[in-house]
């Protein structure tokens, strides 16, 4: 039997940098992982490419995959759907490859639910005049969004004790590492490590 791959959860409140840190792990032509592309009803931004920064769907056809049950988890965020392909996650994760998904809160809630052996782990903002300062420089929000964010962002940062592991996004770099670091980690700490000696005795 193929030993599994892990499935790692990025998530955190809105603007602490998830797509940041997400796109500079695997702009490294060592990446360990294989990303998810996420379905969304939200329109393409200039440069976004269907099938690589998301799938792009109508509500129909989000909702169609909603009612086939072919996504791992969803969540409506700012009056669009976003939501994970189950098929990819399970035949990728069957293949032995690590699947790196970097979602909102509410979506990886359910994940943990169906996946509780994935490894979650919350991206942090310094400090929450920090967050602020972030999703006021994005400049893609209304000031009266930005009140909103920051009110759901305290109730998204309670949800951190959910998590195995907390990485502060003081610099991009550095919160790349710490998450890097943590999924070697894991692996020493699960059973890959162990299957392959296992295997080892076998054939011996
Ligand atoms: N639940 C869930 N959230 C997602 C998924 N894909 C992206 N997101 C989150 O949706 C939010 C909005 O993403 P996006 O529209 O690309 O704008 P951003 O705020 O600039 O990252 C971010 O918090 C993403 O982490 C997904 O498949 N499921
Ligand atoms: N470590 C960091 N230091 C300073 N600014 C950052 C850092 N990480 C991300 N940002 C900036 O914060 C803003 C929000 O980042 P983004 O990746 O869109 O967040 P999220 O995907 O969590 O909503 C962007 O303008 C981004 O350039």
């Amino acid at each position: 039997m193929q030993e599994k791959g892990l499935l790692i959860v990025l998530s955190g409140p809105s603007g602490v940098g998830k797509g940041t840190v997400r796109k500079e792990i695997f702009s490294q032509p060592d990446t360990m992982f294989e990303y998810s592309v996420s379905a969304t009803t939200r329109l393409p931004r200039e440069g976004e490419v269907n099938g690589v920064d998301y799938f792009f769907k109508t509500r129909e056809e989000f909702e169609k995959m909603i009612q086939e049950d072919r996504l791992l988890e969803f969540a409506e965020y700012v009056g669009n759907y976003y939501g994970t392909p189950v098929d990819y996650v399970r035949e990728t994760l069957d293949a032995g490859k690590d699947v790196f998904l970097e979602i909102e809160v509410q979506g990886a809630s359910q994940v943990r639910k169906k996946f509780p052996e994935g490894l979650f782990i919350f991206l942090a903002p310094p400090s929450l005049s920090e967050l602020e300062n972030r999703i006021v420089t994005r400049g893609t929000e209304t000031e009266e969004i930005v009140k909103s964010r920051m009110k759901a962002a305290r109730e998204e940062i309670e949800m951190m004790k959910l998590y195995d592991y907390v990485v502060e996004n003081d610099q991009v770099e550095l919160a790349c590492e710490r998450i890097n670091s943590i999924v070697v980690a894991e692996h020493c700490r699960r059973e890959r490590v162990q299957y392959r000696y296992k295997k080892m005795l076998e054939v011996d």
